[in-house]
């Protein structure tokens, strides 16, 4: 049985909004590792999003990936362990440059080994959803891994329907101040931002209000490279800043398809191209990670009511889902938030009550009975981010680093950093898993390129089943 007598502990590397993160030494192997400590009885919504971390993260293996080792409940604590990088995050690494230009060597490996591990977790229908440099890991050997799975989603709880998932303001995609679905793209965008910072140790999106932020964002509009960088590179950034999220390349076609693939292909380790080629042949979902899952869950109090509650509302949303009635994209890019933003004076909070975003035909806890129409097909209705606006005028804008989660409706509209400047430094999102079960057969390339939250549950069904065959 696992737990915290089998590591010693050499010192504490961080302090996230969750808990202490610890370097420890792991006595039976000699191994470093790092354990991610989190408060269990504070608040269970974060506790959830760190059990899901735990699940997560034993599902994606891959060498661009932070490897999980194991997870347990000691006293109050959960506990993840984790694969050690000791090279810290890639945001303290481009800080280490000072002025000093990457190598564009460096920059391709470790932009293509980013691409690769993102890749996988969207292979399995997974939305990392917050991306940046500071999640980003360098193992000892120079190999990057993505980490802190703490923001991947599922939006198939109604819970989960009553926040609107924003990510972290300085990564976060123009889709997602329209109000329109997280999507495999819009972790193609928060990439093009790391892309970005590693060809110019600086953002790309540099503003000194929130609301410059956004417009610049919503526009794409980020001073061009330095000439002196490939072509490729400079057409590929184009390409991953382009606002409307159809036009974006997936990672599949940036790996494989793209003016710039043979460039980092060439900069890959063979084994990730072999990890690939396994993936392939696999096919997505494994039942014997399934299996590991489940022993997980059902090991430790990790399988408690929480996760069946989850369960039970993920089954209430995955009844509807039909191929046909996915959601799709308004035609138009977001034309009109940029008007509005043009103009935009910013207004109380208050005048834009009238206007407050709305998921129609999303499961909210207390929406009555659904119209059949917008239970098949999810719309969005647009309106203004003025509101938005507003409420981050309040906050200092060094929080556009910091992880962001708003409330739909309620009293409490900015939950986290914005509510409590005194408290967390930063607020996790709700986390599920996104699956689409529908899309776990191989697909034709064709296919990769779009796919957004919607009512996955698959994993949960597997777990569901690994435990009804128990
Ligand atoms: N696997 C790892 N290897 C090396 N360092 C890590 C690893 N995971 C986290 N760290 C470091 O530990 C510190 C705390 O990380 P943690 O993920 O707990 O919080 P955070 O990312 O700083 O904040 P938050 O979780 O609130 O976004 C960070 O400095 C991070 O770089």
């Amino acid at each position: 049985m696992c737990s915290m007598e089998t590591y010693t502990l050499l010192r504490v590397i961080g302090e996230g909004s969750f808990g202490r993160a610890l370097l420890v030494h792991c006595k039976s192997n000699q191994e470093k590792y790092v354990v991610k400590e989190i408060q269990l009885p504070k608040n269970q919504s974060k506790l959830e999003i760190s059990r899901r971390e735990a699940i997560l993260l034993s599902r994606m293996k891959h060498p661009n990936i932070v490897a999980f080792r194991e997870a347990f409940e000691a006293d109050d604590l959960l506990c993840i362990v984790m694969e050690y990088c000791s090279g810290g995050d890639l945001l303290q690494r481009i800080q280490q440059q000072k002025n000093t230009q990457f190598c564009i060597d460096d920059i391709l490996r470790w932009f293509a080994q980013m691409c690769a591990g993102a890749k996988h977790i969207h292979d399995k229908r997974v939305l990392h959803r917050d991306l940046k440099s500071k999640n980003i890991f360098l193992a000892e050997n120079g190999t990057v891994k993505l980490g802190d799975f703490g923001s991947a989603c599922i939006l198939n709880s109604s819970k989960a329907y009553a926040h609107t998932y924003v990510g972290t303001p300085y990564y976060v995609a123009p889709e997602i101040w329209d109000n329109k679905p997280y999507n495999n793209k819009s972790d193609v965008w928060s990439l093009g931002c790391v892309l970005y910072e590693l060809c110019t140790l600086r953002h790309p999106f540099q503003a000194s209000s929130w609301k410059s932020l956004i417009l610049k964002v919503c526009r794409g509009a980020y001073p061009p490279l330095p000439s002196h960088l490939p072509y490729e590179l400079q057409y590929l950034v184009k390409q991953m800043f382009r606002t409307n999220p159809k036009d974006r390349p997936s990672l599949h076609t940036i790996l494989t398809s793209h003016r710039v693939s043979k460039l980092l292909r060439s900069h890959l380790p063979s084994e990730v191209i072999e990890t690939e080629e396994q993936g392939r042949r696999m096919g997505r979902w494994n039942i014997e990670e399934g299996k590991k899952v489940a022993n997980l869950l059902g090991e430790k109090s990790l399988i408690k009511l929480s996760t069946f509650e989850g369960m039970e509302s993920a089954e209430g949303h995955c009844e509807n889902r039909e191929p046909g009635h996915r959601k799709q994209w308004a035609a138009a890019p977001s034309d009109t938030v940029l008007q509005m933003l043009a103009n935009a004076s910013l207004v109380s909070s208050d005048s834009m009550a009238s206007t407050s975003q709305t998921l129609i035909g999303s499961a909210h806890a207390n929406v009555p009975e659904e119209p059949e129409e917008s239970r098949q097909r999810r719309q969005w209705v647009r309106d203004p981010p003025e509101r938005l606006l507003s409420l981050l005028e309040k906050a200092r804008l060094s929080r556009a680093f910091s992880t962001f989660l708003i409330n739909r409706g309620g009293d409490d509209l900015l939950v986290g950093p914005l509510s409590q400047p005194q408290g967390d430094d930063t607020d996790g999102p709700e986390l599920e898993v996104a699956v689409d079960e529908d899309r776990l057969e191989p697909r034709s390339d064709d296919e990769d390129t779009d796919f957004e939250e919607e009512s996955p549950c698959d994993w949960i069904d597997e777990v569901e089943k690994m435990f009804s065959e128990h």
